[in-house]
Formats: structure tokens, sequence, C-alpha cells
């Protein structure tokens, strides 16, 4: 019997939409989108809307590749089994075919719509994602996050490129702040969603180093992002660089992080009983710091070098 025979439901526009992640890449587009408002010149508003379109086809085309590889794990897992493969409506080598099509299209338009660079940027930021995080580090290290998690801090380098044609110092300074982000950001919901990575065999940090240092490595990493997030300060307008009002966002942004993981970090859970409400609140604010730091960005560039 064919696997399509066994499918309980045929797949239809939902079933992609959702390899797709888009609550996650939401916040992944918006960086890109932010990124490319903020950065120094001007770039066609046709042009700028194809290269946020292929940023976010990229990100959805490297999502369906992950729910490809990694359907058998998704099975296995509360959170993830209706997923569209494990759920049985569709077939592996469709999410495997669409995440394909979605990256090599994003990436050709983007080459032939915006430049080479951008596109060599999405390229390797999907081959990040897809193959480096999703099957070579997420089976194999606690790491897995830290460094995978690099994969989603490219968006805000390609908007940037795409305006300006090279990687200077700017866009790098805004990827390493979601490269910092990213461990507090996923380690926070790990501590009170049972994610059931650990039933699948993916080691990740509470399961592995426990929940005692997953805190403190949660609260060195907030404490490094609050002097990160105020490098863009110290960069001259010019150069893309920020002024007092993301200056004061950030400042306001990252103490709340701080203080948030303090509390996090310092804490062990009363028993079964406790509510993990300062970990819920540190993922919340953790997704409100991105947009809102982001947000910030474009706001200083346009109030305070509108003609840069
Ligand atoms: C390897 C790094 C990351 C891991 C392991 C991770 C993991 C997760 C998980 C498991 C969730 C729970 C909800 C879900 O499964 O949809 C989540 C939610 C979320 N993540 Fe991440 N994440 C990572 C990086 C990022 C990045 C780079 C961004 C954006 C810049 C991001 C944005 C979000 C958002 C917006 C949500 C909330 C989605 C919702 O409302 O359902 N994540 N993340
Ligand atoms: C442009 C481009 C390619 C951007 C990629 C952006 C990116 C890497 C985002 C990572 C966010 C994400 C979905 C993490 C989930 O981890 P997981 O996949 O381990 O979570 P799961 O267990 O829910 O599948």
């Amino acid at each position: 019997m064919t696997q399509a025979a066994t499918l309980p439901l045929p797949a239809d526009w939902r079933d992609f939409y959702q390899l797709t992640k888009p609550r996650v890449m939401t916040l992944v587009i918006f960086t890109g989108l932010c990124a490319l408002l903020a950065a120094p010149g001007s770039i066609n508003p046709v042009l700028g809307f194809t290269a946020v379109l292929c940023i976010a086809v990229g990100a959805g085309g490297a999502a369906a590749l992950n729910h490809w590889w990694e359907a058998d794990i998704d099975a296995g897992m509360r959170r993830t089994q209706s997923r569209p493969i494990p759920s049985g409506r569709m077939e592996r080598t469709a999410a495997r075919d669409f995440g394909i099509g979605l990256s090599v299209g994003s990436v050709l338009v983007m080459g032939l719509a915006i430049g080479w660079l951008a596109a060599a940027l999405l390229a390797f930021s999907i081959v990040y994602y897809a193959v480096i995080y999703t099957i070579w580090l997420k089976p194999r290290t606690p790491q897995n996050i830290v460094i995978g998690g690099g994969a989603g801090a490219f968006p805000p380098l390609i908007g940037w490129v795409a305006v300006t044609g090279d990687v200077t110092l700017m866009p790098i300074v805004l990827f390493s702040i979601i490269f910092m982000w990213t461990p507090p950001h996923f380690w926070a919901l790990a501590l009170f969603v049972q994610t059931d990575y650990a039933k699948v065999g993916i080691p990740m940090m509470p399961v592995v180093a426990g929940e005692a240092s997953t805190r403190r490595q949660i609260l060195v990493y907030a404490a490094l992002l609050l002097p990160l997030s105020l490098v863009p300060c110290l960069i001259p307008f010019a150069q893309g660089g920020a002024g007092w009002i993301y200056g004061l966002a950030a400042s306001v942004l990252s103490g709340g992080f701080l203080l948030l993981s303090i509390r996090v970090g310092l804490r062990r859970p009363t028993g079964p009983d406790d509510t993990l409400k300062p970990e819920k609140q540190l993922f919340f604010w953790s997704i409100i710091y991105l947009f809102a730091l982001f947000a910030a960005l474009v706001a200083d560039r346009w109030i305070l070098a509108p003609g840069l």
C-alpha cells in the first residue's frame, strides 16, 4: 500500500502554511524589515518589499525542511505531533519539495532583484537552520541553540545588506544582539513548557546540564545582552548607528530583561504547584523585547536622522 493511500486527510494550503512556522517567523521577518528601514541610504519600496518577501519565503522554506527532517521526532512529542507530517496529513517528500522550492526560489529572486551578497547570506542562513542546526547540532549537543540560534540572527544582516550592499559593523552588532538573545528566549520557555525533547533524545540544556545551570546561563546571556544592545549608540549615524531614542528603549528593554533573568536565575521552583510565573514572564518579555528594540531602531533613524 502506498503512503498516500494511508493518509487520513489530504493536506491543504493550511498545512503548507503551517510548515513555514508562521508565528515564530513573524518576529524573524520583522527584524529583517526593521534593519532594512533603519539602514543608511534608501531602497526602492518595491525592491524593499521584494527583499523582505524573500527573507520570509526563505525562512519558511527552511522551516519546511526542518519539518521534513524532524517528522519522526515531532511524532514523539505532544507539542508537535499534530504537525502536518506526523499527523498523517502530508507525505514527507511534499514538505521536502516545498522547502527546497521556497528556499531556491527566494535565493534566486533575492539575487536577481536585490543583489548576490544578500542572496548568498539568505542561502547561508537557510542552510544554517535546515542543516547546521536541525540536522547536525540539535541532536548532538546542548549548545545546539547557542550556536544554531545564529540562523535566526541573519535576517537583520540580510535586510541591511539589501540596502547598503555591504556588511559593516552595525549589521554585525544587530546579528550579535539576536545571537545573545536566543538562549534566554528558548531556555526560559524550556523551563515552563514540557517540550518533550528528552523523550525523543534531543539534548536540550535543562535536561543535560540541569535546571539550576540553565537558570545561571540565562542570567549570563542576559547580562551580556545589556551592554551589547547599547553598542549601536557608539556607532556614528552615518554608519547606521543609533541615538538617544534607541538608547533609551534599549536601556529599558534590556534592563527589564536582566531583572527578569535575575529572578529566574536565582530562584528555585517551590514544587509541583509552582506556577513558574517569572519564567513565563521572561519568555513573553523576550518576544516583546525584540519587537520593541527593532521598532525603536527604526523610529530613532527616521526621527533623528531622516535625511540619511
Ligand atoms: C534555535 C533557536 C530557537 C529555538 C529553539 C526556539 C524555540 C521556540 C519554541 C519551542 C517556541 C514555542 C512555540 C512554537 O513551537 O511555535 C518558540 C516561540 C517563539 N519564538 Fe523561538 N526559538 C528560537 C529562536 C527564535 C528566533 C531567532 C526568533 C525570532 C527572531 C523566535 C521567535 C519566536 C516567537 C515570536 C515565538 C512565539 C510564537 C507563538 O506565539 O507561538 N525564536 N520558540
Ligand atoms: C532566513 C532564515 C533561514 C531564518 C531562519 C530563522 C530561524 C532559524 C528561526 C529559528 C526559530 C525556530 C523556528 C526555532 C525553533 O526551533 P526548532 O526548529 O528546533 O523547534 P521545533 O522543536 O518546534 O521544531
